[in-house]
């Protein structure tokens, strides 16, 4: 077996984590608090950190370049006192990331013609979501068959093409929708995308921080790797790109392209659902169906901040700026300024989002192209202002990162606890956590966090032999499910399956 064939060269550990981004790092935490020291980190990048990942950009007064962050940007549903906290939220403080809250009524409306007034679309558009929600624990409590956002959305008797202004109401849903999830309400589970902003948002709180820190928003994660990882601790092993991994139920052997390779008890592998989905890692048997299937289910949205500086500031002093276009939905919707106070003030620094469709042509399309583009769009938002050339623009191509291939993750419509559960679950020795994981936080930072701390408690319990029966759900290997159903019994919502707890979705 290819084990064997391997096994004189590789380098032996216990367990292998692939990846050093959110997952990966907790997972090594967690091992070591449990005192197993034995673990090899393979980390495809030049740092620690994943898809929390800075740039250079533009020049600031001193003429050295800002860091801005190309992935995650927001600590999302903070905490409110007396309440359970965002651990990710915990960290930014211990670590002192420097941040600023993001305020989304500080904003100001625009269509073609210039500065608009469309805040009604916006609170008609909440109150929309609050009934959906309601709509959605039903569905949850009942165990009926889910359907899309867009669906329920319509049986709320949110319409846009029908409302007065479908331009600005299609700008305010991508706001509220799109902007969050990276994905459309057609796309979306309504079930499953309750959730996960109730977990955060409502679990937690509806506060979000933007992450300025100038030593990178990866601060906090670095800053957690250093209580457990020596500077140069020969156990995270940067610059590796994981090509084969091969597995059986008494160990696995992975494969990096420089030749090397470990042989462990046990692998984690964090890699984003769009690494999986890409197919540039092979498993060595090729994972099984249930698993196969489980991926291919599942969503990688693509979520891409396009950054541009100008000379001076011809916007003001808001936050926010939104578009609506008058033909496209999604038409570089949403400008934040970094000038304003609390982010980069004196910077002169915007930058526009765009999301899977628009996020994709975008990506694929010269930068010269989509500069034209956005100043066509600013032009048109700010027609009394004699609107510059920007002196800096760029972005990043998250569809393409061969480390990444896609922002976050989403849930489909009509897709069950069970089949996530499937992602979610080991196969043999090679285990599985990240964002995409996590049934209750995925896209976000602390759903990786969850998951990586999960997987590596797992594990550790397993090699220590201390997994007490009474704890099975949250111990030993995971369950996973070779028929799925329409749904899943309401029973299952528990631990074994990643869901955090009772607690449903409500109002
Ligand atoms: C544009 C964007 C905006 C976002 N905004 C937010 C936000 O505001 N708030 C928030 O909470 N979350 C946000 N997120 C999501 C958040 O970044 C992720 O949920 C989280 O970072 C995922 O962590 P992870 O450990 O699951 O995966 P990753 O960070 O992807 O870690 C996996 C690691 O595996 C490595 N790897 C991949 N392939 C290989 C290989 N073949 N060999 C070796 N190593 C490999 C990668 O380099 C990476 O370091 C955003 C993400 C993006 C991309």
């Amino acid at each position: 077996s290819p084990i064997q064939k391997h096994e004189d060269a590789c380098q032996r550990t216990k367990v292998v984590i692939l990846g050093a981004g959110i997952a990966g790092i907790t997972a090594a935490q967690a091992l070591h608090n449990q005192s197993i020291s034995d673990f090899i980190i393979l980390e495809y990048q030049g740092d620690i950190g994943g898809r929390i990942h800075k740039a250079e950009f533009g020049r600031g007064p001193d003429g050295k370049p800002y860091t801005v962050e190309y992935g995650a940007n927001w600590a999302q549903g903070l905490g409110r006192p007396g309440g359970p906290e965002n651990p990710v939220w915990t960290f930014e403080k211990k670590w002192n990331v420097a941040n600023t809250p993001s305020n989304t009524s500080n904003v100001e409306f625009f269509n073609e013609l210039g500065r608009a007034d469309f805040g009604d679309e916006i609170q008609d558009f909440e109150e929309a979501v609050r009934r959906l929600k309601v709509d959605a624990g039903e569905i949850l409590a009942e165990n009926l068959q889910d359907r899309t956002v867009r669906e329920g959305l319509s049986l709320v008797g949110w319409k846009p093409q029908q409302r007065a202004n479908p331009a600005a109401a299609e700008a305010a849903e991508w706001w509220l929708w799109d902007g969050e999830q990276a994905t459309t309400p057609e796309e979306s589970s309504l079930v499953f995308g309750a959730a996960v902003s109730n977990f955060t948002f409502g679990q937690f709180s509806e506060e979000s921080n933007f992450v300025i820190d100038q030593r990178g928003h990866n601060t906090w994660l670095k800053g957690e790797a250093s209580t457990f990882l020596k500077p140069q601790d020969p156990r995270l092993k940067l610059n590796r790109i994981v090509t084969d991994v091969y597995h059986s139920n008494e160990g696995v052997i992975v494969e990096t392209d420089s030749g090397g390779c470990v042989q462990a008890d046990y692998a984690i592998c964090t890699f984003s659902l769009g690494v999986l989905q890409h197919d540039n890692v092979a498993f060595e048997p090729a994972l099984p169906k249930w698993k196969k299937t489980a991926i291919e289910m599942f969503h990688m949205s693509t979520y891409t901040k396009i950054f541009m500086q100008f000379d001076r500031n011809f916007w003001g002093d808001k936050q926010f700026f939104l578009y609506a276009d008058p033909v496209q939905r999604g038409w570089y919707p949403i400008f934040q300024s970094l000038d304003a106070e609390g982010f980069f003030p004196g910077s002169h620094i915007l930058f526009v989002t765009v999301t899977q469709r628009e996020a994709y042509r975008v990506e694929r399309q010269s930068e010269e192209a989509t500069k034209a583009q956005v100043m066509e769009v600013l032009r048109n938002m700010f027609p009394k202002e004699t609107v510059p050339d920007p002196i800096a623009f760029a972005y990043p191509r998250w569809s393409t990162t061969p480390w990444a291939y896609g922002s976050y993750s989403n849930w489909p419509p009509a897709t069950s606890l069970d089949m996530h559960q499937n992602l979610r679950a080991n196969v043999d020795r090679l285990w599985f956590a990240g964002e995409h994981t996590s049934a209750s936080h995925f896209g976000y930072m602390q759903g990786a966090w969850f998951e990586g701390q999960d997987v590596g408690n797992r594990i550790g319990r397993l090699i220590q032999g201390n997994c007490a029966e009474e704890r099975a759900g949250d111990c030993g290997e995971m369950v996973h499910y070779d028929v799925l159903r329409g749904t899943t019994p309401s029973s299952s919502y528990g631990v074994q399956n990643g869901w955090p707890g009772s607690s449903m979705v409500d109002g």
